[in-house]
C-alpha cells in the first residue's frame, strides 16, 4: 500500500453542466438552445433522449448541495445556461434566470463550497446558431454582452471562471464530425467556429479585466493525448496533429498569439483557412490566470490517409475500457501535463476526469469498483504531477451525478451519485464514499 499526501490547499471538487443536469427546459423564462433542437432531431441522440427534465437540478439544487456537503468537496464546477440569462441570445436580460443562479450560488457559499463557473458549456441560444453561430461575429459580440452581465452580477460571489468548456468539442466534434450540436460536417465551418470562440474568449477576458471582476479566469480544453503506434515519422506526425487540434490549436493563439503553423499549413492543403481579422490575435492572447484541463483517456495513433481530416487513426491496443469504450490509461495525463509546460508552469485545475461505468443498483447499492480503480490510477498520476513541481491546484471529478451525456443520452453514466431518471432519486455510489475518504484525509491510499 502507498500513501499519497496532497498539498494542504489542494482543491477537491466535482463538475457538472447546465444542459446536462438542470432540466426545466421550458421554465424560468429559458430560451431554446442548440441542444434542445439537436436532441429533437431524429437519430442525433441515443433513444431520442433530451434535457427537458435531466436530473431536475433546477428544482433539486438544494438536495444536490447537501450531497456535495456530504461528499466533503470545497469546490463545485457548474455552468450557467446562456438561454436562461438572455433567452433570445442577444436581447432582453431574463431576471428570473439571474435570480436562479444567485439562489444557487448563495446556497453553495453558505455550504462553504467555492463556485467554479463555466460561462459556456455548449448550450448556445438557437437564435444565434440560426445566424451562423460562432462563425458570425454577432454571436461573438452577443457572448461578450452575456459574459458582462454575469461578471457584473456575480463579481464578489464567484472567483473562479472559465470562458469555454472543451473548445475542440465546440468546434470540431460539433461542426466537423457532426456528433454534437449543431451537427455540421464541414472543415471550414469548424475552423470558423474555433476562431470565433477564441475571439469571444479574448474579448470576454478583456471585459473581465475592465470591469474589475473578482477572481481568476481561464479556459478548459479537453486533452487528446496520443502516442505513435510505430517509430515511423508518419505515425509520429499523425499523433502530433491529433494532440495539437485539441490543445495547440487553442492554446498557441492564447499563449503565443498565433496558430500552430504546421496545422495551418495542413488545413490549407485541405482548402481551409483561418478567418483572421485585423487585431484578432491580440484580442485572443489576453493573459489568462488559469487553465482547466479535461482528461479522460489517451490513444495509440497511426497515420491513415483515410482517417478523416487529420489522417490520424486510433489503434485498439486491447486495454481495459470504460463502458463508453474509452481505454483506461492514466499515463496520458502525466505525459500531457509535462507537454503543457511549453506554455509555462501555469496554474492548472483538472476540471474534468472520470469514468463511464454503467453499473446499476443492486440491493440498494452501486458497487462501482471499476470507477474506484479508475480514480485511484488517475489520482496517483495527479500526485506524481504535483511531485514534479507542476502547478496543479485542484481536481474536479466528472461528474457529481449521472446526467445527460450528450449524443449518448442517459445510457452512459459518469456520476459518483446514481440518478434514477424515473423517480430522480439520487443514490451515492461506492465511489462516492471512496472519494469522500480521499477528500477527508487529503491523501490517496492505494491498494497495491
Ligand atoms: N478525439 N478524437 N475523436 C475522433 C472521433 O471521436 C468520436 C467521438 O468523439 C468524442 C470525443 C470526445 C467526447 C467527450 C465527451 N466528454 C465528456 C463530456 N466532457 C464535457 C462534459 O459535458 C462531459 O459530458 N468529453 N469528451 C465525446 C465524443
Amino acid at each position: 500500500m502507498t500513501i499519497f499526501q496532497f498539498p494542504q490547499d489542494f482543491r477537491w471538487g466535482t463538475a457538472t453542466a447546465s444542459y446536462q443536469i438542470e432540466g426545466a427546459a421550458q421554465e424560468g423564462g429559458r430560451g431554446v438552445s442548440i441542444w434542445d433542437t439537436f436532441a429533437r432531431t431524429p437519430g442525433k441522440v441515443f433513444n431520442g433522449d433530451n434535457g427537458d427534465v435531466a436530473c431536475d437540478s433546477y428544482h433539486r439544487y438544494e438536495e444536490d448541495i447537501e450531497l456535495m456537503k456530504k461528499l466533503g468537496i470545497n469546490t463545485y464546477r457548474f455552468s450557467i445556461a446562456w438561454p436562461r440569462i438572455i433567452p433570445d441570445g442577444d436581447g432582453e436580460i431574463n431576471r428570473e434566470g439571474l435570480d436562479f443562479y444567485h439562489r444557487f450560488v448563495d446556497k453553495l457559499l453558505e455550504a462553504g463550497i467555492e463556485p467554479f463557473c463555466t460561462l459556456y458549456h455548449w448550450d448556445l441560444p438557437q437564435t444565434l446558431e440560426d445566424i451562423g453561430g460562432w462563425g458570425n461575429r454577432r454571436t461573438v459580440d452577443a457572448f461578450v454582452k452575456y459574459a458582462e452581465v454575469i461578471f457584473k452580477e456575480f463579481s464578489g460571489k464567484i472567483n473562479f471562471w472559465l470562458t469555454f468548456n472543451e473548445p475542440w468539442c465546440i468546434a470540431f466534434l460539433s461542426n466537423l464530425l457532426g456528433i454534437h450540436a449543431p451537427g455540421n460536417k464541414d472543415l471550414q465551418t469548424s475552423i470558423n467556429v474555433a476562431h470565433g470562440l477564441l475571439v469571444a474568449h479574448g474579448k470576454a477576458v478583456q471585459s473581465f479585466r475592465r470591469l474589475g471582476t473578482t477572481g481568476q479566469i481561464g479556459i478548459a480544453p479537453n486533452v487528446c493525448w496520443a502516442e505513435p503506434y510505430s517509430k515511423s515519422p508518419e505515425d509520429r506526425a499523425a499523433c502530433d496533429r491529433a494532440i495539437a487540434l485539441n490543445t495547440d490549436w487553442f492554446l498557441d493563439p492564447i499563449y503565443k498569439g498565433s496558430y500552430p503553423q504546421f496545422m495551418v499549413d495542413w488545413f490549407e492543403k485541405a482548402g481551409a483557412t483561418v478567418p483572421i481579422q485585423e487585431g484578432d490575435m491580440e484580442i485572443i492572447s489576453q493573459p489568462i490566470d488559469l487553465l482547466g484541463i479535461n482528461y479522460y483517456t489517451m490513444g495509440i495513433n497511426r497515420f491513415n490517409p483515410e482517417a478523416g481530416a487529420l489522417q490520424s487513426e486510433e489503434v485498439d491496443m486491447g486495454l481495459i475500457k470504460t463502458d463508453i469504450g474509452w481505454p483506461v490509461e492514466s499515463r496520458g495525463l502525466y505525459e500531457f501535463m509535462h507537454y503543457l509546460q511549453k506554455y509555462g508552469n501555469v496554474d492548472v485545475y483538472i476540471t474534468e476526469n472520470g469514468a463511464c461505468i454503467n453499473d446499476d443498483l443492486e440491493n440498494g447499492k452501486i458497487n462501482d469498483d471499476r470507477r474506484i480503480a479508475y480514480y485511484e490510477q488517475h489520482l496517483a498520476q495527479i500526485h506524481r504531477i504535483i511531485n514534479d513541481g507542476i502547478n496543479l491546484k485542484g481536481y474536479m471529478a466528472w461528474s457529481l451525478m449521472d446526467n445527460f451525456e450528450w449524443a449518448e443520452g442517459y445510457r452512459m453514466r459518469f456520476g459518483l451519485v446514481h440518478v434514477d431518471y424515473r423517480s430522480l432519486v439520487r443514490t451515492p455510489k461506492e465511489s462516492f464514499y471512496w472519494y469522500q475518504n480521499v477528500i477527508k484525509n487529503n491523501w490517496l491510499e492505494t491498494r497495491i
